[in-house]
């Protein structure tokens, strides 16, 4: 599957904290992230991640084209609610894009935890028939 990880600035620890968790699942998968997030990831577990542009400068566009083309399968971006992004509105696109296309989408840790316990267990099988039909 392809999975986003994205965190603003005072979540990056909690999502360094959550791929360190979950490296054994995350490894097994194709990762793609917003430039710091992915750099911070990185440099904190070893994984293999396909990094955009920063959010600021448009990388949560480029992860968003990804989902309206269905490439997307698993969104996981810890947000800050308390602070004002000066890219709020590409925020904003991402998460409508999820909506627009039926991505999982976690933008806590709480979902993120059981999110990625599913895609362990095969609950995200059905992206498959998708993938498949894209194909045809
Ligand atoms: O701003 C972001 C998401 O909106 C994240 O971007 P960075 O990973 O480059 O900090």
């Amino acid at each position: 599957m392809n999975i986003a990880l994205i965190a603003h600035d005072k979540k990056k620890n909690d999502l360094v904290q959550f791929a360190t968790a979950y490296k054994h699942i995350l490894e097994k998968h194709e990762l793609f992230a917003t430039g710091t997030t992915g750099l911070r990831v990185q440099e904190a577990t070893g994984l293999s991640i396909f990094r955009f542009q920063s959010g600021p400068l448009g990388g949560d566009q480029e992860i968003g084209s990804m989902i309206a083309k269905n490439q997307m399968d698993l969104v996981i971006f810890f947000r800050d609610p308390l602070t004002a992004q000066p890219h709020e509105p590409d925020v904003s696109a991402l998460i409508r894009l999820c909506d627009v296309y039926a991505i999982p989408l976690a933008t806590n840790m709480g979902t993120a935890d059981i999110l990625i316990r599913a895609l362990e267990k095969g609950a995200f099988s059905w992206r498959n028939i998708i993938h498949k039909r894209q194909g045809e």
